[in-house]
């Protein structure tokens, strides 16, 4: 039987703590470092990214995230932090207790205001460190030095006697007499940015960039001297990361503040993880309430007149919702919120009436106690959205970013999801595209299972009966799921027992942007002499019939329910494609289900849908029935890669996708058919920046009546970097998922440094340059954000913080440098190179 409590390694052991805090020394560069680069590991250190981190608590691993004190998903306030780090004390400290002279924080400035530079917005930009919010005045603020302790210091309560007391120099504000503590004292936040935008941000995208040509420098007053004397900021890195830091200060409300040149300087790879852990994940988080709802539901994406105001669709048997709502509704009249009841019965003719009137769907939501009133009412479950435009519940990119999440230890808003998920199954028959009334006819990729069981294993496994109900509770929506939607009509190929992205649905989606299908309609409307919206109009309320346009949006549907919207793999064949994603996710619901049935159904699963009782031989069966018919129909030994099946046509396609590595994440693929893969599939789809959605190859030639499309060559997304690294740990190529790690979080990298900290949906992995610049199709990509990038996307984060997992100190230091993939990989001495396979 399998254990369930922990999987086989799909990805790496932790690596070891690079240290305790991001603290520059010698060994750590960044791009703001002089060019002294040293990529070796320090002597002595032969850390390998899969050495288990020592812990003080014997052998419990820990990840590098955790190993900082700002770094934990618990904002840090001034007095848990004191007490987090004078308790790992081994020295004399400041409260009198011993300090580990490597775990002792600095001491920053007085001991009042003995601040991480690493915490939080909420605290460093909060009430409490607003020079004009002391009592006393913001001179307490400036970095002291010891000539200053006198009548004015609470310092005095302290043994004098266990410092070494320092005289202040003449140069105290150089960087050498501040021992990397420097602050900068901004007098005024608004004219600093102004000025700063001014000079700085020469194209006037309210970002510094490299392709910005300002002088690359500018003054700031140090807090040492209280704003009197100057030092000089400069280079691309730093200045855009004093953007960001003054436009947050600035949004938080602050005139003044003391910022550490820690925070601006600050190792980017530190920087980006710390950002992503405790910034980015709460930014992207939803949580419906009274209160919030109609920001919630208003849509980005659609502006019809019907869509002005915000709408919520509630499921037909939920009326304690349905309340909820009313209520929400009359407590904000402004807000105009409408609510409706959905139809016992959802069909696609349905769904198409209500494309002029879309609403958010009602999710999954619990009771909440208020404590001072004693009043019951509903809250919804957390969950995360992929970017900041949307404001809705995703299938897919839910269960990347739940990945992302657990290893940030935001648990509850991964286990949210899954409640959300289980809630779509029951009342929407499926785990929906996203909670929008327009995708109530389609679904995603499939992972409900997996998010479970990680949920599951994150929260205690066996010894927390939460965590087992919710795992019990999600198989059951599971299995529901696997049955009604995908072994069902029309999404199953009876037979090849094998399934296709074919969802139902009508009319052309009103979600994409406005001339997203100009190519394809321009010739109808130039047969009917109609405007876009005038045909449009015609053709969905069927005064126009176009069977040619029917079956194109027969796969158009497809295309989007297959989370790869658009390519032109898909184009015009998708529904009858049985893909390698999609089984491949279908084999890992087989065993999943066989493994849960076993341990906690007593092997014997009665289901209440058909009436049905099965055993974990059962599913065991099914997945080894589908593996030989996946291997039967779509394993191409000669090129190495799983391709699609097109059941209309009986034939194997020769599309190359990088999805041909799930058939590896769910294991399916046997040794050998790893091993051809490895050699032959991955060289065309291996890029400057890690793996790419198709070779060139399948892709074809480009033109204007043959635009790109964003799941395409060259273009990189997070969801097929992470299974692929996945997967091939999970048949033992843990070097060649480091080395693809490496690539793409370079590429990640090398945009947030050079481009004011942007991360965005996804990379044109072939640029070393500016690969977040993909102007392909949607508007989702994240890269038009004003002084600072406040979410990143979700997915990526994601990948980032997994990807992280498999550097160790020495390729973590290289990326924070930014050192292209190539260059590092040729420094590495022979004993090295096999971490990467290279
Ligand atoms: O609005 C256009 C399309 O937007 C979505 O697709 C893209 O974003 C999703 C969220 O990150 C992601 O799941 C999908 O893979 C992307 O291609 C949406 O899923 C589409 O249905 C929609 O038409
Ligand atoms: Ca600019």
């Amino acid at each position: 039987m399998v254990d369930l409590t922990t999987r086989p390694p799909t990805s790496p052991p932790d690596s070891k703590p690079v240290s305790a805090r991001p603290r520059r020394s010698s060994s750590q560069t960044s791009p703001v470092d002089p060019p002294f680069l040293v990529l070796r590991p320090p002597k002595g250190s032969q850390g390998s990214a899969f050495d288990y981190a020592s812990s003080p608590n014997g052998g419990h691993r820990r990840t590098s995230s955790q190993t900082s004190p700002h770094d934990t998903s618990e904002p840090l306030s001034f007095r848990n932090y004191r007490r987090r780090t004078s308790s790992q004390s081994s020295h004399s400290s400041l409260d009198g207790k011993e300090q580990n002279s490597s775990q002792r924080p600095r001491r920053m400035s007085s001991l009042k205001d003995f601040f991480d530079p690493f915490s939080t917005a909420e605290i460093y930009y909060g009430p409490s460190t607003d020079p004009r919010k002391q009592k006393t005045s913001h001179k307490l603020n400036r970095t002291r030095t010891m000539s200053v302790f006198g009548n004015t210091s609470d310092s005095k309560r302290f043994n004098q006697s266990q410092y070494h007391l320092q005289r202040r120099g003449s140069e105290d504000d150089s960087y050498l007499s501040s021992k990397g503590n420097r602050r900068f004292f901004i007098e005024d936040v608004d004219r600093t940015l102004d000025e700063l935008l001014k000079s700085e941000d020469t194209d006037s995208n309210f970002q510094i960039t490299i392709e910005d040509t300002g002088p690359k420098v500018i003054k700031v007053g140090t807090a040492n001297s209280n704003g009197y004397k100057y030092v000089n900021v400069r280079g691309t890195y730093m200045l855009s990361n004093l953007l960001q830091e003054l436009t947050i200060a600035k949004s938080f409300g602050r005139h003044q503040i003391i910022l550490d040149e820690a925070r601006i300087n600050e190792n980017p790879v530190n920087r980006l993880a710390r950002l992503i852990a405790t910034q980015f994940w709460n930014n992207l988080t939803r949580r419906i309430d009274l209160n919030n709802i109609g920001e919630i539901a208003r849509d980005s994406k659609v502006d019809t007149p019907g869509a002005q105001n915000p709408r919520v669709y509630v499921p037909y048997n939920c009326p304690d919702q349905y309340e909820f709502y009313i209520q929400a509704s009359q407590m904000h009249p402004s807000l105009k919120l409408e609510v409706e009841y959905l139809p016992k019965n959802i069909t696609p003719e349905y769904v198409k009436s209500i494309n002029e009137t879309p609403g958010l769907l009602a999710l999954a939501m619990e009771e909440h106690v208020n404590p001072s009133t004693g009043e019951k009412t509903l809250i919804g479950y957390p969950y995360a959205v992929p970017g900041g435009r949307f404001n809705e519940l995703y299938g897919w990119d839910s269960y990347m970013m739940a990945l992302g999440l657990l290893e940030n230890n935001n648990i509850d808003v991964a286990r949210g999801m899954v409640e959300h998920f289980i809630f779509e199954i029951e009342h929407y028959g499926k785990i929906l595209n996203a909670n929008r009334s327009y995708y109530l006819c389609r679904s995603q990729p499939p992972f409900l299972t997996d998010m479970a069981l990680q949920i599951y294993r994150k929260t205690g496994g066996d010894n927390n009966p939460n965590a087992v109900d919710l795992v019990k509770r999600a198989f059951v929506a599971a299995i529901k799921e696997y049955k009604t939607v995908w072994m069902a009509s029309p999404r199953l190929d009876p037979e090849t027992g094998l399934s296709c992205y074919h969802p139902n649905g009508l009319g052309v989606p009103p979600e994409t942007e406005a001339d997203h299908f100009d190519s394809i309609l321009v010739f109808y409307m130039k047969k009917y002499n109609l405007s876009r919206e005038g045909f449009i109009e015609k053709y969905n309320n069927g005064e126009i019939q176009e069977p040619a346009l029917d079956e194109f949006f027969l796969h158009d549907r497809g295309v989007r329910e297959s989370g790869h919207d658009t390519t032109y793999r898909f184009e015009g064949v998708c529904a009858y494609l049985a893909t390698i994603d999609l089984n491949s996710l279908l084999y890992k619901y087989e065993r999943d289900i066989a493994d849960v049935i076993e341990k906690f159904f007593d092997n014997e699963y009665h289901d209440p849908l058909d009436d049905s009782v099965t055993d974990a031989q059962h599913w065991r069966d099914l997945a080894e029935k589908r593996k030989n018919n996946i291997t039967k129909y779509m394993w191409d030994e000669e090129t190495g890669f799983f391709f699609d099946y097109n059941v209309a046509a009986k034939q194997r396609t020769s599309y190359e996708s990088a999805t041909t590595f799930w058939a590896l994440w769910a294991g399916l693929a046997t040794e050998e058919q790893a091993k051809i893969m490895v050699e032959k599939a991955l060289p065309p789809l291996e890029m400057l920046g890690g793996v790419v959605a198709c070779t060139e190859r399948s892709r074809g030639p480009l033109s204007i009546q043959r635009p790109s499309r964003q799941w395409d060559y060259p273009y990189g997304w997070a969801p097929h970097q992470i299974l692929a690294w996945q997967g091939l740990c999970e048949y033992g190529y843990v070097a060649v998922a480091t080395r693809l790690a490496y690539r793409w979080l370079y590429i990640m990298t090398k945009a947030f440094v050079d481009y004011n900290g942007i991360v965005v949906e996804k990379y044109d992995v072939t640029r070393g340059t500016d690969p977040h610049r993909v102007d392909a199709e949607y508007g989702n990509q994240g890269a038009d954000f004003k002084g600072v990038a406040t979410e990143g996307f979700g997915w990526v984060n994601a990948s980032y913080v997994l990807g992280l997992k498999y550097m160790n100190s020495h390729a973590r230091r290289a990326l924070g440098a930014c050192i292209p993939p190539v260059p590092f990989f040729q420094s590495l001495k022979a004993s090295e190179r096999k971490l990467y396979s290279v």
